[in-house]
């Protein structure tokens, strides 16, 4: 690159920055001041402000005064607010002012337009933009892949520009240290740079070097679905990340991230990444497991966990696997539709409703209430009419509750200091003593109901447990059991099995939609229509019946799934017909597939070496980023393949190594022996654990969505992953690694990687 140019661009670098400084500077000024204008308005107030309520005038006085004292108060919030972020965001730009400048010309201007893009956008005047957020319209141009005619898209329609320049910049500290000029996509050579680095635990933000896929995901406003099947290290999660920040920006003021749910596979997934946003200047959307999303509604359920389903899935017994696979699926979702329908003619169950041990209201008597409304009454004007007839009920019981025996005892037992407090909260003088006893025994009647009312409004009268039971025995009328395989005394003893687990306190992951569906549907419970965007990352691990039932339970809100169908550990069969059920879910006109088959995360030679699991026609490219070749070592023994892992764990000093058993059991063992070998060591047993630098011995299922400089695939051996089924988590766990791949078996390798053609890898 010319010297001049360097020159020219460090010199406009220079005055940017002067500008921020100025910038900064007034923002923390005004910073200064609102707080001081708060503060001397709360002193004037208690200063100034006597509370007078002495008369009617003075506290309606007294009242408009506080308020006019509040509105002052919110003012100088608003303002302060507003320049504690102005300066969070000059800050944000003083590390690194802009990463690019594009030259435009629009068709019928005379002179060409340059724009510097970064974090975030930074005028001088009000029509002229020093800076361009990269989330800004024009700068989109940046991550087209060419020169020339391009389209990009504004609020007002597609625009096309002649792009003459495309230049990248790498910034340290005020000064420009490198400018790559580009007719391609985003310079190879300052991904290949980005990539290069280390890992560290958290994510970080791709925004110089975002591809033009990418940029698709990112910026799609018009699909209600948005379907991503991207290759492992293809960036979906980078995107995906910068797809949130981009429509924070984009509804500013009409999205708040609140609004925004991130479904993510682990805990851990969520500590890895939750960097990014805030990076990028914005706040983190809502995030949970869908395990979080079940077992908080459930707080007396235990709801089978991660580990507990990898384990199961992966030692289930065929007839157990098949009614899995078939409450996996929509049809069973639509049978659990149909059962909900028909509970609004016959069916419902009920529970007795207790009083000091007898029945108060009978389920007889409910069961009357609620099936004696219209016929048009749906499932929700049911209950919510039941409730509210129930409540009536016990408030004409709590009337000639007031002359029953138990409350004359309860009275009695009153200690004087009770009775006077209850005298003194009744507003004046009693007429007689009839008056008073009325009063204190209706008093302890309430008291006494207040369970009884409880449990009405959160309809425990209804029986969920009960309910699920009865859907499971009526099933085989609702839906012919013999298309999935399953015969009726399967069906039958899977039932025996979902109830003992409900007598124990406990629900499999198999059970859980359809329970939460089923109770929403009888309670006519509120869906949740605040959420506006949701995102799943690793949907390839979702069952048709979740994704129909969080599509129910958030119906405002559009969906972007992120998945590799080479990934699934849990749903193998379903995962290759997910696309087919999604269509019978969303309006094909409203949904876009996009595909990405670049690998950005590990080096060429892990990519080649992984791929050949999937078989030879798999469509995954690598990224040109060399490395060693992955190093596969069989050892004869136990103890010879412990002494392999020390080797590698030495060779590789300072890098962040995570040794990735199939199941926890065999990490916890792994981790003992490390420990008995005075290796240090790290393991990680369950998802609340914090990712850490070092060596890591982490379980399958918990790696799902991480990377790691190097990873070690431990006891890669025959009998470890024997089964076809094992072929997409082998693939799952090798493509972790970033630079340093190492596989060690111990007796006889895996047949899996006969795949692999021997020249992919070293041996050892
Ligand atoms: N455009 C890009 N520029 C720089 N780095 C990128 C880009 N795209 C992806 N990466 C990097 O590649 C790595 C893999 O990305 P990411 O985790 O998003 O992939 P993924 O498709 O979600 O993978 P997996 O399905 O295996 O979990 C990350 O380190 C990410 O930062």
């Amino acid at each position: 690159m010319a010297d001049s140019i360097k020159e020219y661009e460090q010199h406009h670098l220079d005055v940017v920055e002067d500008e921020i400084v100025t910038q900064k500077h007034k923002f923390e000024i005004s910073v200064k001041k609102a707080e001081q204008d708060e503060n001397a308005i709360q002193d004037n107030f208690y200063n100034d402000v006597r509370l007078n309520s002495g008369t009617y005038s003075g506290l309606m006085d007294t009242s408009v005064s506080i308020r006019q004292q509040q509105q002052l108060l919110d003012e100088r919030q608003n303002s302060w607010n507003n320049a504690t972020a102005q300066v969070e965001k000059l800050k944000r730009l003083q590390v690194r002012p802009y990463f690019a400048r594009i030259d435009i010309h629009e068709h019928g201007e005379n002179r060409d337009e340059t724009i510097y893009i970064g974090l975030a956008s930074l005028a001088d005047s009000p029509d002229h933009y020093l800076i361009y957020d990269w989330r800004a319209p024009i700068s989109s141009i940046y991550y087209e892949n060419k020169l020339g005619a391009v389209k990009y898209m504004t609020p007002d329609g597609e625009q096309t520009v002649d792009v003459k320049l495309k230049r990248q910049f790498q910034i340290e500290n005020g000064k420009i240290k490198t400018i790559f000029d580009t007719d391609a996509a985003i310079g190879d050579q300052l991904l290949l740079n980005n990539l290069n680095n280390q890992s560290s635990t958290k994510m970080k933000s791709i925004v110089t070097t975002i591809q033009r896929e990418q940029n698709q995901i990112i910026r799609d406003t018009k699909s209600d679905l948005l379907f991503v099947q991207g290759a492992a290290g293809s960036g979906k999660t980078a995107a995906v990340l910068q797809r949130v920040a981009f429509l924070l920006y984009r509804y500013r003021g009409n999205l708040s991230s609140s609004q925004v749910i991130l479904f993510s596979p682990n805990q851990l997934f969520n500590d890895y990444i939750n960097q990014v946003l805030p990076e990028l200047g914005e706040q983190n959307m809502v995030q949970m497991t869908y395990y979080q999303y079940a077992s908080h509604r459930l707080p007396n359920l235990e709801v089978e966990n991660l580990s507990q389903r990898f384990l199961e899935d992966n030692s289930g017994a065929t007839h157990k696997r098949k009614i899995n696979d078939f409450k996996s699926s929509l049809a069973y979702f639509d049978a659990v539709s149909q059962y909900a329908e028909s509970l609004n003619h016959t069916g419902m169950r009920f529970r007795n409703i207790k009083f000091q041990g007898n029945v108060l209201f009978s389920k007889e008597l409910i069961q009357s209430i609620y099936y004696g409304f219209n016929d048009n009454y749906n499932l929700r004007n049911r209950i919510d009419e039941t409730r509210e007839a129930l409540v009536k009920r016990l408030n004409r019981r709590i009337k000639s509750e007031v002359k029953a025996k138990w409350v004359e005892s309860a009275i009695q037992d009153l200690s004087d200091e009770q009775l006077r407090t209850l005298r003194m909260s009744h507003p004046d003088e009693f007429a007689d003593p009839d008056a008073e006893y009325r009063f204190i025994a209706k008093h302890i009647v309430i008291g006494a109901f207040k369970r009884v009312h409880k449990q009405i409004i959160h309809n425990r009268f209804l029986s969920i447990n009960q309910q699920t039971v009865d859907m499971l025995r009526q099933m085989p009328q609702l839906i012919d059991l013999s298309h999935h395989q399953i015969t009726n005394e399967e069906w039958k003893a899977g039932i025996n099995s979902t109830i003992k687990g409900l007598k124990n306190g406990q629900i499999s992951m198999a059970d859980v939609s359809a329970y939460l569906y089923l109770y929403d549907r009888m309670t006519g419970r509120h869906v949740n229509r605040d959420i506006r965007y949701l995102f799943i990352d690793e949907v390839q691990d979702y069952t048709p019946f979740q994704l129909a039932f969080l599509k129910y339970n958030f119906p405002r809100a559009k969906f972007t799934l992120l998945g590799d169908l080479n990934q699934a550990i849990f749903t193998h069969v379903n995962s290759q017909t997910m696309m087919n059920d999604l269509a019978t879910m969303f309006d094909p006109e409203q949904t876009r597939v996009i595909e990405l088959n670049k690998s950005y995360r590990s080096t060429e030679q892990i990519t080649d070496f992984s791929k050949y699991l999937l078989g030879s026609d798999s469509k995954i490219e690598s990224f040109a980023r060399q490395g060693a070749l992955p190093m596969v070592t069989v050892a004869k023994d136990h103890d010879a393949a412990l002494t392999a892992l020390e080797q590698v764990i030495q060779s590789e000093p300072g890098e962040t190594i995570a040794i990735i058993g199939k199941t926890l059991s065999d990490c916890k063992q792994l981790s003992a022996h490390l420990d008995q070998r005075g290796v240090k060591n790290n393991l990680l047993r369950t998802e609340n654990q914090r990712l850490t630098k070092g060596v890591l011995v982490i379980p399958s299922y918990l790696a799902k969505g991480l990377e790691f400089d190097s990873v070690v695939m431990w006891d890669a051996s025959k009998q470890r992953y024997q089964a076809e089924d094992d072929r997409q988590l082998v693939y799952t766990i090798c493509t972790r690694a970033m630079h340093d791949l190492t596989v060690i078996a111990t007796g006889e390798l895996s047949p899996l990687f006969n795949a692999v053609p021997k020249q992919r890898y070293q041996v050892k």
